[in-house]
């Protein structure tokens, strides 16, 4: 059984009912602006739909913009949360979800908008958005994000170059690297897939948001806004995955990484997965997406394929070259791409065992599980009004399928893991240091932490 919000202990979810909060700001003024934004893209697409579809094409375009103005009119009005009604996989467990809610809030009037937690909220909206194109063919597979993830892609060229030409750089010293050098790069390159986590388009409403300096270079500068930094421990980690094969032999341990955004973030995710296998520090990297289009920018199969391609296609040796090898990997098995609809439901992750064993058992093969961005700390935290000083052992409310990494640029009001003092120093000095995005954490769990103590 799923865990019980009410349970003792445990502090109430974030939501928009906290009238002020940053929830609260972001259900009334952000998702309706985003709504807004997905209504004018489609709009905007009517003469390619009709291109590609005819008169068809023009009526599921009315019908999408229908379905999508009367979502942002419950939303705004505050009314009550409705069930799914297009069947897929995973219409039962998100109306079992609001059931649920049903349960814990007491009855289905106040399983509304501002009402509800905001983590369920503002899931629910992206996946209303979805069930509006899927109930209307041909243009049941539009990306409604699509055009921004390319863009932020686009426009973070010379980031792009920057981060595969030190890859490149790196790679091809490899086997003459010491220990030492060796984590030196990959402290750096961790913090380059840390950092990326900055261009998401959901906290800027689907405003432009992207990489135009060079991330390695702006390392030193940015370092002392990394709240709480566990890189020792996560290297660590990675160094007693290695098992030993033969006498004076070791073979490398698997990482998974849940991806968050695509366009930049996504490329220095792959270069941090590249360096690792080429590096030896792991053998096997799993990657986790979305399986619709998700919080504006989050990583599609369709955008982890495309920007492999795009990468391979530049017009940059190292860029290319970088692309060639992602592109080999995939094709040997070394790495590899999933999607697993619990990622697009609005579960804490302390309820993955129970309510999606499978993917819980796929997570415990890892050594090592990065997890990026605002949104999965949100769900690794239970997105609750903790204490800052809390453990993040506690907020993960036994959620621990193998060693795990939070890489995450602050973007919501949700922190644990704090010294004492240190959250009223940073108000005193920034009021907003938890939403501006500017500050980052790189938390470390382990099921067996004794060893990286
Ligand atoms: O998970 P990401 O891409 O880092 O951030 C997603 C985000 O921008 O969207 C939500 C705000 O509406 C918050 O979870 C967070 O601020
Ligand atoms: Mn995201």
């Amino acid at each position: 059984m799923a865990s019980d919000p009410t349970v003792t202990g445990v502090p109430p979810s974030l939501s928009a009912k906290v009238v002020g909060s940053f929830a609260y700001f972001t259900v009334k003024d952000r998702l309706p602006t985003i709504l807004t934004k997905v209504i004018d893209t489609i709009h905007r697409n009517k003469n390619k739909f009709f291109e590609e579809y005819g008169e068809e094409g023009i009526e599921a375009e009315k019908q999408t913009i229908g379905l999508l103005s009367k979502l942002r009119n419950e939303l705004q009005t505050d009314k009550p949360v409705l069930p799914l009604t297009y069947g897929r996989q995973d219409t039962e467990p998100w109306n079992q979800y609001l059931q649920r809610q049903v349960e814990v809030q007491g009855d289905p009037e106040s399983v509304s908008w501002f009402k509800s937690p905001w983590l369920y909220v503002e899931c629910y909206m992206y996946r209303r958005i979805q069930e509006a194109v899927w109930l209307n063919p041909p243009i049941n597979d539009y990306d409604v994000f699509n055009e921004g993830k390319t863009q932020s892609f686009f426009e973070s060229q010379q980031a792009v170059i920057a981060i595969c030409t030190y890859l490149e750089g790196v790679r091809k010293h490899i086997e003459e690297l010491s220990k030492n050098e060796l984590l030196e790069h990959f402290r750096k390159l961790l913090l380059v897939s840390l950092w990326g986590n900055k261009c998401d388009l959901s906290i800027s409403a689907g405003k432009e948001n992207s990489q135009k300096t060079s991330p390695i270079d702006s390392l030193n500068d940015l370092e002392p806004f990394i709240l709480v930094d566990d890189s020792n421990m996560v290297w660590s980690s990675l160094l007693s995955a290695q098992k030993p094969v033969q006498p004076g032999k070791t073979t490398p341990g698997r990482v998974d990484i849940v991806l968050d955004n695509a366009g930049f973030e996504l490329v220095t995710d792959l270069v941090l997965a590249d360096f690792l296998v080429s590096s030896g520090l792991a053998c096997e990297i799993h990657f986790h997406g979305k399986s619709f289009p998700w919080f504006v920018s989050d990583v599609t199969a369709n955008d982890f394929q495309w920007i492999i391609r795009k990468v391979m296609a530049a017009n940059h040796m190292w860029m290319s070259k970088s692309g060639v090898q992602w592109q080999r990997y995939l094709k040997e098995g070394v790495w590899c791409y999933h999607d697993h609809p619990f990622w697009t439901q609005p579960h804490e992750f302390c309820d993955m065992a129970a309510d999606a064993p499978d993917l819980y058992a796929t997570l415990q093969q890892a050594d090592l599980v990065l997890f990026k961005g605002d949104l999965n700390y949100r769900k690794l935290t239970g997105d609750r009004d903790w204490d800052h000083t809390v453990g993040f052992d506690t907020a993960l409310r036994g959620f621990g399928p193998a060693p795990l990494c939070s890489l995450r640029t602050l973007k919501a009001n949700v922190q644990v893991g704090l010294q004492p003092g240190q959250a009223d120093k940073l108000t005193s000095q920034d009021p907003d240091w938890m939403t501006c995005g500017k500050y980052a954490v790189i938390q470390f769990y382990s099921p067996k932490s004794e060893q990286y103590n």
